[in-house]
């Protein structure tokens, strides 16, 4: 039984001040996480902050990014031991945001894969198609490429550990959401997938998540379908009541 995981990025939004007011709110609302591991993707500055508002929290902390190097002259980048310092337990790597803005590849996604495990951190790895890409047909094709070039060199032990996030990039910020049933066979597909590199028994330990215009209103019916282990949610978990009923939703 995989545990549900839902996480709020929060991308380029809220300063540290309004960061702390968001979980003093949040905590306010929820008093129970049991039966889903809750995420803040926070921007770097806001991290160390909510490292210690969260002290005794079961709610984790991710970055949204990090550079594949372990330290060096590469001016605004953040390393790995950086981020595990500063309280992160998961980074998202490979978000569509950065590979159509900041240059990202598969090659890079992998590296980046890497030098998350080597410092403890549990990659969020993102995967997804373009419009183009769904009208075309080749969306699984796609995203199996993805997923096999992320995944290179990562063992059979590390890979239950990480998160894969299927985010059809035509649904993100839209208000276009993937039909929970189209989803959900896209993530079997990527769990087909990692089966055919790990074997079953690891695929089915692998959490996958849905992200593209989650909502209170439409996550219950994702979480209902079996491949979906939860969500990576943008605009939507930014308020902090929104993002208590998206928790509470994920619950499956
Ligand atoms: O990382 C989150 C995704 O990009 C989804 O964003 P959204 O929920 O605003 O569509």
């Amino acid at each position: 039984m995989r545990k549900p995981i839902l996480a709020g990025n929060w991308k380029m939004y809220k300063t540290v001040s309004q960061s702390l007011s968001f979980v003093e709110h949040l905590q306010g609302l929820v008093d129970d996480l049991e039966g889903v591991d809750a995420v803040i993707c926070a921007p770097f500055p806001s991290l160390y902050a909510l490292k210690s508002q969260l002290e005794g929290s079961s709610i984790k902390l991710a970055a949204q990014n990090l550079h594949q190097a372990e330290e060096g002259a590469y001016t605004g980048e953040v390393s790995a031991l950086m981020l595990q310092d500063v309280g992160a337990h998961y980074v998202i790597i490979g978000h569509s945001e950065r590979r159509q803005y900041f240059g990202e590849t598969d090659e890079s996604v992998n590296q980046k894969v890497h030098a998350a495990f080597k410092h403890g951190l549990l990659p969020i790895i993102c995967v997804g198609e373009d419009l183009s890409q769904r009208e075309q047909g080749t969306t699984k094709q796609l995203v199996e490429e993805q997923v096999r070039a992320a995944l290179s060199g990562v063992t059979a032990d590390d890979v239950t550990r990480l998160v894969i996030a299927y985010e059809p990039i035509w649904a993100i910020g839209t208000g276009k959401t993937a039909t929970a049933q189209d989803a959900n066979e896209v993530c079997a597909h990527i769990r087909s997938v990692v089966g055919e590199m790990y074997g079953k028994e690891k695929a089915d330990g692998v959490r996958i998540q849905y992200g593209g215009s989650v909502k209170p209103e439409n996550i219950e019916e994702l979480m209902a379908q079996p491949d979906i282990d939860g969500a990576l949610v943008g605009g939507a978990s930014l308020d902090p009541g929104s993002f208590a009923k998206l928790l509470q939703g994920a619950r499956k």
